[in-house]
């Protein structure tokens, strides 16, 4: 008999606890597949492109905190990687404890700095004084506690009780009702199917002259194609070159989309495709104006391909 087909390994931000876990959950309900947490987003990323995952689940942006660096990043950076899903997770912080640690015990802090940055106020009430540490992640942080290398985590309810803390207080963010936009990536292949309700990701890196970001955005205007999300990145080469990394309604086998993409490839240094994947953030698409549907692409066409064979 056959082997059967090795299941989907999944990578994503770990340990045991985060919130990357928790989105990946969301992500695949099937219970078959491997889920292999991994230090960093950057592992996670590289587990993929080595080909010891399948996929890798990791934060893209935060309704408070805004973009994860180390994901932007490193979706730029080597081999090119796609998105195929998009999970959003509400996000509500712990400051989680070793049993019988009270306020008053408590010297240190940590968590991810994406966790501290949304809690910052709460924490200089409850804690007054004390510099919070960075980890790698909010497990990574009920972790440490756990093994007695600091004293209290910013992490989810769920790590508290994974690594077997207790919760000195509850929700702790600064601004209740924050919600981290998740990324499941593969290696480029088959891309998902349209579903007509899809976004397109892509980084461009505009020349640095006049007008140049105008021009990039004309691309999406005049097709009527709307943008999601857009913000500037370093291209890390010199101060004044900025990549700009942006998502659109709409899916690359979309014409409209398909030829913004293509004036982007003629206009831009540099265009890397991030993927085209349902749109999961409850939302629908903005209706698309006449001129810019399939349909009046492809009657475009079809008058085209009239002219060019001489049937004026
Ligand atoms: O540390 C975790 O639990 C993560 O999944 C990472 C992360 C992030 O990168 O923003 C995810 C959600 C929260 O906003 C805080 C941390």
């Amino acid at each position: 008999m056959p082997p059967s087909p090795s299941p989907t390994r999944f990578a994503y931000l770990g340990p045991e606890g985060t919130f990357a876990e928790a989105a990946l959950s969301r992500a695949i309900t099937a219970p078959e597949g491997r889920r292999d947490p991994q230090p960093s987003v950057a592992a996670a990323l590289a587990a993929v492109r080595s080909g010891d995952a399948d996929a890798a689940l990791v934060p893209l942006e935060n309704s408070v905190e805004g973009s994860v660096p180390a994901t932007m990043d490193g979706l730029v950076d080597g081999e090119p990687l796609v998105i195929t899903r998009e999970v959003f997770l509400d996000v509500a912080f712990v400051l989680a404890v070793r049993p019988g640690t009270v306020l008053a015990d408590v010297g240190s802090v940590a968590s991810h700095p994406h966790a501290l940055a949304q809690t910052g106020r709460r924490l200089t009430e409850l804690l007054p004084g004390i510099s919070p540490l960075p980890t790698t992640s909010t497990a990574a942080a009920a972790a440490a506690v756990a093994a007695g290398e600091v004293d209290a985590a910013v992490c989810a309810a769920i790590a508290a009780s994974r690594y077997g803390l207790d919760v000195l207080a509850d929700d702790v963010a600064d601004h209740p009702g924050a919600v981290t936009r998740f990324v499941l990536v593969s290696r480029p292949g088959r891309l998902p199917d349209p579903t007509g309700n899809d976004k397109t990701s892509l980084v461009a890196v505009v020349g640095d002259r006049t007008g140049a970001l105008l021009e990039l955005l004309q691309e999406f205007a005049v097709r009527g194609i709307s943008l999601t999300r857009i913000e500037s990145r370093p291209t890390r080469q010199r101060l004044g070159v900025y990549s700009f990394s942006l998502d659109c309604e709409g899916h690359v086998a979309d014409p409209r989309v398909g030829e913004a993409l293509a004036a982007l490839h003629r206009l831009c240094d540099d265009v890397r495709f991030l993927g085209s994947y349902p749109r999961a953030d409850g939302r629908e698409n903005r209706p698309v104006r006449q001129e810019s549907s399939d349909a009046a692409f492809a009657d475009a066409d079809v008058w085209l391909a009239r002219l060019r064979s001489g049937e004026v």
